[in-house]
Protein backbone atom coordinates (compact mmCIF):
# COMPACT_ATOMS: atom_id res chain seq x y z
CA UNK A 1 0.00 0.00 0.00
CA UNK A 2 3.10 2.48 0.57
CA UNK A 3 3.53 2.81 -3.15
CA UNK A 4 -0.22 4.01 -3.84
CA UNK A 5 -0.69 7.74 -3.36
CA UNK A 6 -2.36 8.88 -0.15
CA UNK A 7 -6.00 9.30 -0.57
CA UNK A 8 -7.56 12.59 0.98
CA UNK A 9 -11.17 12.54 0.14
CA UNK A 10 -12.37 12.06 3.19
CA UNK A 11 -10.29 14.63 5.00
CA UNK A 12 -11.40 16.96 2.00
CA UNK A 13 -15.21 16.26 2.43
CA UNK A 14 -14.90 16.87 5.86
CA UNK A 15 -13.65 20.44 5.27
CA UNK A 16 -16.34 20.74 2.76
CA UNK A 17 -14.17 20.74 -0.36
CA UNK A 18 -14.69 19.01 -3.53
CA UNK A 19 -13.86 15.54 -4.54
CA UNK A 20 -14.31 13.09 -7.74
CA UNK A 21 -16.32 10.40 -5.49
CA UNK A 22 -18.18 10.41 -2.26
CA UNK A 23 -15.93 9.23 0.18
CA UNK A 24 -16.94 6.44 2.57
CA UNK A 25 -15.95 4.63 5.48
CA UNK A 26 -18.04 2.18 8.18
CA UNK A 27 -18.55 2.54 11.63
CA UNK A 28 -17.30 -0.53 13.04
CA UNK A 29 -15.91 -1.57 10.03
CA UNK A 30 -12.79 -3.72 11.94
CA UNK A 31 -14.22 -6.18 13.98
CA UNK A 32 -16.91 -8.60 14.30
CA UNK A 33 -18.23 -9.15 10.72
CA UNK A 34 -14.94 -10.37 9.83
CA UNK A 35 -13.45 -13.76 9.65
CA UNK A 36 -10.05 -13.17 9.84
CA UNK A 37 -11.20 -11.25 13.02
CA UNK A 38 -13.24 -13.65 14.75
CA UNK A 39 -9.94 -15.74 14.19
CA UNK A 40 -8.02 -13.55 16.32
CA UNK A 41 -11.11 -13.48 18.73
CA UNK A 42 -10.37 -16.94 19.64
CA UNK A 43 -7.54 -16.44 20.83
CA UNK A 44 -7.35 -12.79 22.36
CA UNK A 45 -9.68 -10.72 24.39
CA UNK A 46 -10.23 -6.88 22.58
CA UNK A 47 -7.89 -5.29 24.89
CA UNK A 48 -5.30 -8.26 24.01
CA UNK A 49 -5.72 -7.22 20.81
CA UNK A 50 -4.92 -3.54 21.47
CA UNK A 51 -1.50 -4.33 23.53
CA UNK A 52 -0.24 -5.80 20.44
CA UNK A 53 -0.19 -3.12 18.15
CA UNK A 54 1.46 -4.98 15.07
CA UNK A 55 -2.09 -7.04 15.51
CA UNK A 56 -3.91 -4.00 16.13
CA UNK A 57 -2.69 -2.58 12.96
CA UNK A 58 -3.55 -5.55 10.94
CA UNK A 59 -7.20 -5.85 12.48
CA UNK A 60 -6.96 -1.57 11.51
CA UNK A 61 -6.52 -2.14 7.94
CA UNK A 62 -8.01 -5.44 7.25
CA UNK A 63 -11.15 -3.36 6.48
CA UNK A 64 -9.87 -0.91 4.30
CA UNK A 65 -8.13 -3.64 1.97
CA UNK A 66 -10.90 -5.62 1.79
CA UNK A 67 -13.57 -3.18 0.84
CA UNK A 68 -11.44 -0.04 -0.23
CA UNK A 69 -12.78 2.07 2.16
CA UNK A 70 -11.20 5.75 2.48
CA UNK A 71 -10.31 6.09 5.94
CA UNK A 72 -9.31 3.46 8.30
CA UNK A 73 -10.38 3.80 11.96
CA UNK A 74 -8.09 2.63 14.92
CA UNK A 75 -9.15 -0.70 16.50
CA UNK A 76 -9.11 -0.19 20.14
CA UNK A 77 -12.88 0.42 22.10
CA UNK A 78 -14.46 3.77 23.86
CA UNK A 79 -13.07 2.08 27.27
CA UNK A 80 -9.72 1.87 26.44
CA UNK A 81 -8.41 5.11 28.29
CA UNK A 82 -10.51 4.43 31.51
CA UNK A 83 -8.17 1.95 33.48
CA UNK A 84 -5.49 4.79 33.32
CA UNK A 85 -7.55 6.81 35.61
CA UNK A 86 -8.86 4.01 37.59
CA UNK A 87 -11.98 1.94 35.76
CA UNK A 88 -11.68 -1.13 36.23
CA UNK A 89 -13.16 -2.04 33.02
CA UNK A 90 -13.35 -5.52 31.18
CA UNK A 91 -15.04 -5.89 27.40
CA UNK A 92 -17.02 -8.92 27.77
CA UNK A 93 -18.20 -10.44 24.22
CA UNK A 94 -21.56 -10.14 23.65
CA UNK A 95 -22.22 -7.92 26.06
CA UNK A 96 -19.86 -5.13 26.03
CA UNK A 97 -18.07 -3.00 28.68
CA UNK A 98 -18.60 -4.47 32.57
CA UNK A 99 -16.99 -1.89 35.19
CA UNK A 100 -16.57 -3.30 38.75
CA UNK A 101 -16.29 -0.12 40.63
CA UNK A 102 -18.88 2.02 39.33
CA UNK A 103 -19.36 5.69 40.38
CA UNK A 104 -22.10 6.26 42.87
CA UNK A 105 -20.39 9.63 44.82
CA UNK A 106 -18.42 12.82 44.56
CA UNK A 107 -16.03 10.95 46.24
CA UNK A 108 -15.82 8.25 43.88
CA UNK A 109 -15.20 11.26 41.48
CA UNK A 110 -12.36 12.46 43.13
CA UNK A 111 -10.45 9.40 43.61
CA UNK A 112 -10.43 9.08 39.26
CA UNK A 113 -6.68 10.11 38.25
CA UNK A 114 -5.10 11.35 35.44
CA UNK A 115 -4.09 9.78 31.98
CA UNK A 116 -0.57 9.87 30.77
CA UNK A 117 -0.44 8.51 27.34
CA UNK A 118 3.11 7.72 26.75
CA UNK A 119 3.11 5.74 29.67
CA UNK A 120 -0.43 4.46 30.20
CA UNK A 121 -1.37 3.67 26.49
CA UNK A 122 2.17 3.38 24.59
CA UNK A 123 0.96 0.62 22.46
CA UNK A 124 -1.74 2.79 21.11
CA UNK A 125 0.06 5.47 20.34
CA UNK A 126 3.14 2.97 18.44
CA UNK A 127 -0.40 1.34 16.33
CA UNK A 128 -0.93 4.56 15.12
CA UNK A 129 2.71 5.39 14.27
CA UNK A 130 2.70 2.06 12.52
CA UNK A 131 -0.32 2.69 10.59
CA UNK A 132 0.36 5.92 9.55
CA UNK A 133 3.97 6.01 8.70
CA UNK A 134 4.42 2.61 7.29
CA UNK A 135 1.02 1.16 5.78
CA UNK A 136 -1.97 3.34 4.98
CA UNK A 137 -2.67 5.38 2.02
CA UNK A 138 -5.78 6.44 3.61
CA UNK A 139 -6.40 8.85 6.70
CA UNK A 140 -6.72 7.01 10.42
CA UNK A 141 -9.45 7.99 12.39
CA UNK A 142 -8.84 8.24 15.85
CA UNK A 143 -11.68 8.45 18.60
CA UNK A 144 -12.43 8.78 22.03
CA UNK A 145 -15.79 8.20 23.78
CA UNK A 146 -17.43 11.81 24.85
CA UNK A 147 -18.28 12.28 28.42
CA UNK A 148 -21.82 11.60 28.98
CA UNK A 149 -21.39 8.10 26.88
CA UNK A 150 -18.43 7.00 29.03
CA UNK A 151 -20.12 8.33 32.75
CA UNK A 152 -23.09 6.08 31.48
CA UNK A 153 -20.96 3.11 31.39
CA UNK A 154 -19.14 3.89 35.14
CA UNK A 155 -22.15 4.77 36.76
CA UNK A 156 -24.37 2.12 35.54
CA UNK A 157 -21.45 -0.47 35.70
CA UNK A 158 -22.22 -1.96 32.10
CA UNK A 159 -24.46 -1.51 29.32
CA UNK A 160 -28.01 -0.18 30.07
CA UNK A 161 -31.17 0.32 28.54
CA UNK A 162 -32.94 3.48 30.07
CA UNK A 163 -29.98 5.19 32.07
CA UNK A 164 -31.62 5.60 34.74
CA UNK A 165 -29.17 5.41 37.02
CA UNK A 166 -27.26 7.77 34.83
CA UNK A 167 -29.64 10.01 34.73
CA UNK A 168 -30.68 10.08 38.42
CA UNK A 169 -27.25 10.79 39.49
CA UNK A 170 -26.98 13.64 37.41
CA UNK A 171 -30.13 15.31 38.82
CA UNK A 172 -29.81 14.51 42.40
CA UNK A 173 -25.80 15.06 42.72
CA UNK A 174 -25.14 17.95 39.95
CA UNK A 175 -22.00 19.17 41.39
CA UNK A 176 -20.73 15.79 41.15
CA UNK A 177 -21.78 15.38 37.58
CA UNK A 178 -20.38 18.23 36.31
CA UNK A 179 -16.88 17.01 38.39
CA UNK A 180 -17.48 13.79 36.39
CA UNK A 181 -17.44 15.60 33.02
CA UNK A 182 -15.06 17.70 33.63
CA UNK A 183 -12.35 14.87 34.54
CA UNK A 184 -13.53 12.74 31.44
CA UNK A 185 -13.07 15.79 29.00
CA UNK A 186 -9.54 16.51 30.97
CA UNK A 187 -9.07 12.56 29.87
CA UNK A 188 -10.47 13.03 26.47
CA UNK A 189 -8.87 16.14 25.47
CA UNK A 190 -5.39 14.72 26.28
CA UNK A 191 -5.76 11.31 24.87
CA UNK A 192 -7.37 12.94 21.86
CA UNK A 193 -4.05 15.41 21.63
CA UNK A 194 -2.18 12.14 21.69
CA UNK A 195 -3.82 10.09 19.05
CA UNK A 196 -3.47 13.30 16.65
CA UNK A 197 0.48 13.66 17.82
CA UNK A 198 1.14 9.98 16.94
CA UNK A 199 -0.10 10.48 13.12
CA UNK A 200 -4.23 10.62 13.83
CA UNK A 201 -5.77 12.65 10.83
CA UNK A 202 -9.51 12.84 11.90
CA UNK A 203 -11.04 12.76 15.14
CA UNK A 204 -15.13 11.16 15.78
CA UNK A 205 -16.37 11.85 18.93
CA UNK A 206 -18.58 8.97 20.13
CA UNK A 207 -21.67 10.30 22.25
CA UNK A 208 -23.39 6.92 21.37
CA UNK A 209 -26.17 6.99 24.33
CA UNK A 210 -26.50 10.76 24.65
CA UNK A 211 -29.90 10.98 22.73
CA UNK A 212 -31.35 9.00 25.75
CA UNK A 213 -31.35 13.10 27.10
CA UNK A 214 -33.68 15.59 25.89
CA UNK A 215 -32.85 18.96 24.06
CA UNK A 216 -33.00 20.90 27.83
CA UNK A 217 -30.84 18.62 29.48
CA UNK A 218 -28.15 18.30 26.80
CA UNK A 219 -28.28 21.61 26.62
CA UNK A 220 -27.73 22.37 30.63
CA UNK A 221 -25.97 18.88 31.31
CA UNK A 222 -23.64 18.28 28.71
CA UNK A 223 -23.50 21.37 25.81
CA UNK A 224 -20.98 23.52 27.66
CA UNK A 225 -18.72 20.72 28.64
CA UNK A 226 -18.89 19.27 24.77
CA UNK A 227 -18.19 22.97 24.15
CA UNK A 228 -14.75 23.12 25.95
CA UNK A 229 -13.48 19.83 24.63
CA UNK A 230 -13.99 20.96 20.64
CA UNK A 231 -13.22 24.26 21.47
CA UNK A 232 -9.79 22.90 23.31
CA UNK A 233 -9.28 20.48 20.50
CA UNK A 234 -9.73 23.04 17.75
CA UNK A 235 -5.87 24.06 17.69
CA UNK A 236 -4.78 20.72 16.80
CA UNK A 237 -6.20 21.43 12.91
CA UNK A 238 -7.95 17.53 12.22
CA UNK A 239 -11.60 17.37 11.48
CA UNK A 240 -13.64 16.69 14.26
CA UNK A 241 -16.71 14.61 14.20
CA UNK A 242 -20.05 14.22 16.29
CA UNK A 243 -21.69 10.74 16.41
CA UNK A 244 -24.68 9.58 18.38
CA UNK A 245 -27.85 7.14 18.08
CA UNK A 246 -31.07 8.53 18.60
CA UNK A 247 -30.25 11.50 18.71
CA UNK A 248 -31.65 13.74 16.15
CA UNK A 249 -33.03 15.93 18.30
CA UNK A 250 -29.31 17.20 19.32
CA UNK A 251 -28.62 17.71 15.60
CA UNK A 252 -29.15 21.18 15.98
CA UNK A 253 -27.08 22.04 19.30
CA UNK A 254 -24.31 19.75 17.86
CA UNK A 255 -24.22 21.88 15.05
CA UNK A 256 -23.59 24.58 17.25
CA UNK A 257 -20.47 23.27 18.88
CA UNK A 258 -17.12 24.14 17.03
CA UNK A 259 -16.87 21.14 15.22
CA UNK A 260 -16.54 20.36 11.71
CA UNK A 261 -18.93 17.05 11.01
CA UNK A 262 -21.92 15.54 12.24
CA UNK A 263 -22.82 12.03 11.87
CA UNK A 264 -26.02 11.11 11.47
CA UNK A 265 -27.84 7.87 12.67
CA UNK A 266 -30.80 6.62 10.00
CA UNK A 267 -33.38 8.31 11.90
CA UNK A 268 -33.55 11.64 9.83
CA UNK A 269 -32.84 11.54 6.34
CA UNK A 270 -30.20 13.90 4.68
CA UNK A 271 -32.47 16.50 3.22
CA UNK A 272 -34.36 17.08 6.36
CA UNK A 273 -30.87 17.65 8.01
CA UNK A 274 -29.64 20.31 5.64
CA UNK A 275 -33.21 21.70 5.89
CA UNK A 276 -32.92 21.93 9.37
CA UNK A 277 -30.47 24.32 8.60
CA UNK A 278 -27.77 21.91 9.27
CA UNK A 279 -24.91 23.35 6.71
CA UNK A 280 -21.91 21.58 7.93
CA UNK A 281 -20.38 18.68 6.89
CA UNK A 282 -22.65 15.75 7.08
CA UNK A 283 -21.62 11.61 7.68
CA UNK A 284 -24.26 8.78 7.43
CA UNK A 285 -26.65 7.14 7.03
CA UNK A 286 -27.68 4.06 5.85
CA UNK A 287 -29.51 1.93 8.20
CA UNK A 288 -27.06 -0.90 9.41
CA UNK A 289 -30.24 -3.36 9.10
CA UNK A 290 -30.50 -2.68 5.24
CA UNK A 291 -27.10 -4.31 4.85
CA UNK A 292 -29.32 -7.85 5.77
CA UNK A 293 -31.44 -7.11 2.61
CA UNK A 294 -31.53 -8.45 -0.91
CA UNK A 295 -29.20 -6.06 -2.83
CA UNK A 296 -31.98 -4.22 -4.98
CA UNK A 297 -33.48 -3.25 -1.44
CA UNK A 298 -29.69 -2.23 -0.80
CA UNK A 299 -29.42 -0.55 -4.11
CA UNK A 300 -32.37 1.46 -4.17
CA UNK A 301 -31.66 3.04 -0.58
CA UNK A 302 -27.89 3.57 -1.47
CA UNK A 303 -29.25 5.86 -4.34
CA UNK A 304 -31.85 7.55 -2.22
CA UNK A 305 -28.85 8.53 0.32
CA UNK A 306 -26.43 9.14 -1.95
CA UNK A 307 -28.81 11.57 -4.35
CA UNK A 308 -29.47 13.59 -1.39
CA UNK A 309 -25.56 14.07 0.06
CA UNK A 310 -24.16 14.63 -3.17
CA UNK A 311 -26.03 17.96 -3.25
CA UNK A 312 -23.23 19.25 -1.64
CA UNK A 313 -19.61 18.46 -1.28
CA UNK A 314 -19.93 18.64 2.71
CA UNK A 315 -20.97 14.95 2.40
CA UNK A 316 -19.48 12.03 3.74
CA UNK A 317 -21.25 8.70 3.26
CA UNK A 318 -21.47 6.10 6.68
CA UNK A 319 -23.93 3.71 8.06
CA UNK A 320 -25.95 4.99 10.93
CA UNK A 321 -24.31 3.11 13.33
CA UNK A 322 -22.33 0.10 13.33
CA UNK A 323 -22.00 -3.26 11.23
CA UNK A 324 -23.55 -6.25 12.64
CA UNK A 325 -22.09 -9.59 13.32
CA UNK A 326 -23.91 -10.69 10.74
CA UNK A 327 -23.03 -8.58 7.69
CA UNK A 328 -21.48 -10.52 4.63
CA UNK A 329 -18.25 -8.69 3.84
CA UNK A 330 -18.71 -9.20 0.09
CA UNK A 331 -21.53 -6.87 1.28
CA UNK A 332 -20.01 -4.28 2.61
CA UNK A 333 -17.17 -4.61 -0.02
CA UNK A 334 -20.12 -3.83 -2.79
CA UNK A 335 -21.50 -1.20 -1.18
CA UNK A 336 -18.39 0.52 -1.22
CA UNK A 337 -17.58 -0.22 -4.47
CA UNK A 338 -21.25 1.05 -5.44
CA UNK A 339 -20.70 4.48 -3.27
CA UNK A 340 -17.33 5.12 -5.31
CA UNK A 341 -18.75 4.24 -8.58
CA UNK A 342 -22.08 5.79 -7.83
CA UNK A 343 -21.18 9.13 -6.96
CA UNK A 344 -18.08 9.34 -9.35
CA UNK A 345 -20.22 9.10 -12.41
CA UNK A 346 -22.89 11.35 -11.30
CA UNK A 347 -20.56 14.14 -9.37
C1 LIG B 1 -20.67 2.54 22.72
C2 LIG B 1 -19.33 2.10 22.14
C3 LIG B 1 -18.51 1.05 22.64
N1 LIG B 1 -17.41 0.98 21.81
C4 LIG B 1 -17.49 1.91 20.83
C5 LIG B 1 -18.68 2.64 21.02
C6 LIG B 1 -19.13 3.79 20.20
C7 LIG B 1 -19.68 3.31 18.90
C8 LIG B 1 -21.06 2.77 19.01
O1 LIG B 1 -21.96 3.53 19.34
O2 LIG B 1 -21.24 1.57 18.76
C9 LIG B 1 -16.54 2.24 19.77
C10 LIG B 1 -15.74 1.18 19.15
N2 LIG B 1 -15.52 -0.09 19.59
C11 LIG B 1 -14.67 -0.73 18.72
C12 LIG B 1 -14.30 0.22 17.71
C13 LIG B 1 -13.23 -0.02 16.65
C14 LIG B 1 -13.69 -0.82 15.49
C15 LIG B 1 -14.32 -0.05 14.37
O3 LIG B 1 -15.11 0.86 14.57
O4 LIG B 1 -14.03 -0.38 13.19
C16 LIG B 1 -14.99 1.38 17.96
C17 LIG B 1 -14.99 2.66 17.15
C18 LIG B 1 -14.20 -2.10 18.85
C19 LIG B 1 -15.06 -3.05 19.59
N3 LIG B 1 -15.65 -2.90 20.82
C20 LIG B 1 -16.30 -4.04 21.19
C21 LIG B 1 -16.11 -4.99 20.17
C22 LIG B 1 -16.61 -6.40 20.22
C23 LIG B 1 -15.59 -7.18 20.97
C24 LIG B 1 -15.63 -8.56 20.47
O5 LIG B 1 -15.16 -8.76 19.35
O6 LIG B 1 -16.12 -9.41 21.22
C25 LIG B 1 -15.33 -4.39 19.18
C26 LIG B 1 -14.81 -5.01 17.91
C27 LIG B 1 -17.05 -4.28 22.48
C28 LIG B 1 -18.00 -3.25 22.87
N4 LIG B 1 -17.65 -1.97 23.20
C29 LIG B 1 -18.77 -1.23 23.45
C30 LIG B 1 -19.90 -2.06 23.30
C31 LIG B 1 -21.33 -1.63 23.47
C32 LIG B 1 -19.41 -3.34 22.97
C33 LIG B 1 -20.21 -4.61 22.81
C34 LIG B 1 -21.00 -4.63 21.58
C35 LIG B 1 -20.19 -5.09 20.41
O7 LIG B 1 -19.99 -6.29 20.26
O8 LIG B 1 -19.77 -4.23 19.63
C36 LIG B 1 -18.75 0.20 23.82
Amino acid sequence: MESKQFNDAFLKACRGEKTDHVPLWFMRQAGRSQPEYRKIKEKYGLFEITHQPELSAYVTRLPVEQYNTDAAILYKDIMTPLPAIGVDVEIKTGIGPVISNPIRSLSDVEKLGEINPEQDIPYILETIRILTQEQLNVPLIGFAGAPFTLASYMIEGGPSKNYNKTKAFMYAEPKAWFALMDKLADTMITYVESQVKAGAKAIQIFDSWVGALNVQDYRTFIKPVMNRIFTSLAPLNVPLIMFGVGASHLAKEWHDLPLDVVGLDWRLPINEARAMGLTKTLQGNLDPAILLAPWHVIEERLKEILDEGMKSDSYVFNLGHGVFPEVQPATLKKVASFVHEYSASNK
